[in-house]
């Protein structure tokens, strides 16, 4: 397992929407290695992606920012340092992309949506259309979660993701179960969004950069 400390400043000229400090946290079971040790990051707007085989610690970081993990030490500022920190401010802030949850998977992928909108300001709903055409999701917009594929319950995520206008979005291997489409409407949003990014801080995680812009910063895992 590899062990941090690694300096990353993704875009120094811009203020930092993401600061992890320090961060030190290994898996909770005897004989885990510690996946971060002292780990330092610092990006702004764009999109960075986070890169690493299996098992590397890609979900765990994420996990740790959403704040689902506790660091062992350490700390993670998402905004300012002086943005509040309750949490109505964080659902602003922080959209987390779990691919794993199946929190909502009673509910019909429109109200669905309708629950990803309350709460933030943020919410583009012209954004929300462009993700429903591009990962072809209008059919299925009246159908349970559970009644749907794993890719396209997973294009839902992502398209309230892309739609939500929060600081910080966390993509968890975005492109998995995803057709071939999907995943050129995924790189191609995340390329307009680098080039454009209206404070808003996309992070991607894969075992490959391909999904990534050319010219988004990377931080390696391996
Ligand atoms: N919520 C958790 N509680 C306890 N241990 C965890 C948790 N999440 C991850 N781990 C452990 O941390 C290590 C890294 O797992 P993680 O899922 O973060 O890797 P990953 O890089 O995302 O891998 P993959 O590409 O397979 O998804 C593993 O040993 C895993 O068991």
């Amino acid at each position: 397992m590899p062990v941090f400390p690694i300096p990353f400043d993704s875009v120094p000229a811009q203020p930092p929407l993401l600061r992890v400090d320090g961060l030190h946290w290994r898996a909770p079971f005897d004989g885990a290695e510690p996946l971060f040790a002292g780990l330092q990051l610092h990006a702004g707007a764009g999109v960075l992606g986070v890169i690493g085989d299996e098992g590397r610690g890609k979900s765990a970081l994420l996990r740790l920012i959403a704040g689902e993990l506790r660091p062992d030490a350490g700390r993670i500022q998402i905004g300012a340092p002086t943005d509040p920190v309750d949490a109505a401010a964080l659902r602003e802030r922080l959209f987390w992309c779990d691919p794993q949850s199946e929190r909502h998977d009673g509910l019909v992928a429109r109200d669905y949506l309708a629950m990803q909108r309350q709460g933030r300001p943020g919410w583009s709903e012209a954004a929300l259309a462009a993700q429903l055409d591009g990962f072809a999701l209008h059919e299925h917009l009246d159908k349970r979660l559970e009644m749907l594929s794993t890719g396209t319950r997973r294009k839902l995520r992502l398209a309230a993701a892309l739609a939500s206008g929060a600081t910080l979005v966390l993509l968890d291997d975005p492109g998995a179960a995803l057709d071939a489409r999907s995943q050129r409407h995924l790189a191609e949003t995340l390329r307009r969004h680098q080039e454009v990014p209206a404070g808003q801080l996309i992070v991607v995680t894969g075992h490959d950069d391909r999904l990534m812009p050319a010219a988004a910063p990377r931080l390696s895992l391996d």
